[in-house]
């Protein structure tokens, strides 16, 4: 199977030379074109714009950073809707929110093309070893025709019915994500400034109800303070933003979110954005936490 694919940041380039890995022929374009290189080595084929990609293959998937790249990449010069059309399709696996998402729906059905949205859950490393959880909606033949690329990436495909259902749910998976790691990282610095060891409550917690793998797997450096981006913060702090937008749509009070919002916001102030979401424990060290009275 022959697929493009548009976009090779942490999750992108991770993905994509998974496919390599797995026998797919693929075309990428990235905004940073050196960073094609990589992929190039592994046997991929450059595409010199988005439109140059959606030329060529029948298939491309997009992994771009966040409404305002996903929206470029399709409607801006030599993007995508230059060259989508009949027979051809567009996956977007970005997490954007609904509107955005609709909006290049439209776009690409007017021009008789097709689309699928697909939001994943899973970080660096579930990219690398194709254990992405992919949050699917929209065209459901070209969902079907994706289903051999998806079961190289990912562990599980949901197909979850119109566009927006998959953009919807990545967002409040990662709402929760990033509500969990503000209370984790409270926790680490309420066991330290009460005297108890932050790697013993690691200890603890792995062990009961409330064990999961962002505690096993950012913990330990996060009391490092070492936060080597696998997903940045900027990103979540834009998750937060998206998922307070849809609550603000539909009446749904979420304190907890915007707290935890707040920290992310504050973060990036401090210039944190770039590294891992993790990094939002010297947010709350800071506020009191572990840091100096
Ligand atoms: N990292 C993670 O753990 C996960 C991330 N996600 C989501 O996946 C998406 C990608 O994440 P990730 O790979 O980490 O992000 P990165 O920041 O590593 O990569 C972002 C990509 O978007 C490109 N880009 C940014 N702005 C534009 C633009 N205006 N026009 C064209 N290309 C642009 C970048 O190109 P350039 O190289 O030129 O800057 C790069 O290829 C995001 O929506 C994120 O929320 C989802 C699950 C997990
Ligand atoms: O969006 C981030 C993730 O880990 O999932």
């Amino acid at each position: 199977m022959e697929v493009g694919f548009l976009g090779l940041g942490i999750m992108g380039k991770a993905m994509a030379a998974n496919l390599l890995r797995h026998g797919f022929r693929v075309t990428v374009w990235n905004r940073t074109l050196s960073k094609c290189d990589e992929l190039a080595a592994l046997g991929a084929t450059v595409g010199e714009t988005p439109a140059a990609v959606v030329a060529k293959c029948k298939y491309t998937i997009a992994m771009l950073s966040d409404p305002s790249a996903a929206l470029s990449v399709v409607f801006d010069k030599d993007g995508v809707l230059e060259q989508i059309g009949e027979g051809k399709g567009y996956v977007d696996m970005s997490t954007v929110d609904a509107a955005t998402s609709c909006k290049i729906s439209e776009a690409v059905k007017q021009k008789a093309g097709a689309f699928v949205e697909a939001p994943v859950s899973g970080s660096k490393k579930p990219a690398e070893d194709g254990q992405l959880v992919i949050l699917a909606a929209g065209d459901k033949a070209l969902y079907g025709d994706m289903v051999p690329a998806f079961d190289v990436l990912g562990k599980k495909s949901f197909f979850l019915g119109e566009i927006g259902n998959g953009a919807k749910m990545k967002l409040v998976v990662n709402m929760i994500m990033g509500s969990t790691m503000n209370a984790f990282s409270e926790g680490l610095c309420l066991a330290d400034k009460s005297g108890l060891s932050p790697q013993t409550l690691l200890d603890v917690l792995d062990l009961g109800a409330v064990a999961n793998p962002m505690f096993k797997m950012k913990g330990p450096s996060m009391l490092q303070g070492s936060y080597n981006p696998a997903f940045p913060l900027k990103h979540q702090q834009k998750d937060m933003r998206l998922a307070l937008s849809l609550g603000d749509e539909n009446a749904v009070a979420m304190p907890v979110a915007a707290a935890a919002n707040e920290a992310f916001k504050k973060a990036r102030s401090l210039g944190l954005g770039d590294l891992d979401f993790s990094a939002v424990h010297e947010v709350l060290k800071g506020a009191g936490g572990s840091g100096q009275a």
